[in-house]
């Protein structure tokens, strides 16, 4: 269902785009199958849901990601691979009972990359600050979009 190309082209291409508009705003397409559906869907979903976007938000408000370079400064191409794994969902009885076991190319290979701060002249004690993870305290660093310190510099 999430593999639909008649509403997704291209299913198996990394494509976040897929799910704005052209002027950068979300569509109403929040992919909720993940949750399941029905009487029993995931009561958790609208916690997940936040969770992960005041995660992966914070973390791309500090950090830039960058393909990896090589020792001659060259980047490092990414081709993705996918490793097949199993998830399994079990409902019991005396509600309904259904076993589903998926077995898909469901994992992504590790690959290089480099995690870029994107303030200057900042700890890493700070940006844990920024992203929200670590104790909050008041922090005054200046912005710099392009600033291109490597994070294992720091
Ligand atoms: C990305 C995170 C999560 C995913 C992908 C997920 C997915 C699911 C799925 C697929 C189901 C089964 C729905 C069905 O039977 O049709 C489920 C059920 C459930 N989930 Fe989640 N879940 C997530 C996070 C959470 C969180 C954070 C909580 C609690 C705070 C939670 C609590 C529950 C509970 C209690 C059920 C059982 C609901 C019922 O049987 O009535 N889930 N979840």
């Amino acid at each position: 269902m999430t593999h639909d190309e008649q509403k997704y082209p291209n299913p198996d291409e990394f494509k976040p785009e897929r799910f704005l508009h052209e002027d950068g705003s979300l569509t109403s397409d929040t992919m909720p199958l993940g949750f399941g559906w029905g009487r029993r869907d995931c009561v958790g979903q609208h916690l997940a849901e936040a969770a992960l976007w005041a995660v992966i938000t914070s973390f791309l408000a500090t950090f830039s990601v960058h393909k990896a370079v090589d020792e001659n400064g060259e980047e490092i191409p990414i081709i993705p691979k996918f490793l097949p794994g199993i998830a399994v969902l079990v409902d019991f009885p005396p509600y309904h009972s259904s076993l589903l076991i998926s077995c898909c190319f469901s994992h992504p290979e590790t690959f290089p990359c480099r995690i870029v701060p994107r303030f200057k002249n900042a700890s890493v004690e700070r940006l844990t600050q920024l992203t929200g993870l670590g104790p909050s305290e008041s922090v005054n660093i200046n912005f710099e979009p392009n600033a291109d310190i490597a994070i294992e510099q720091l």
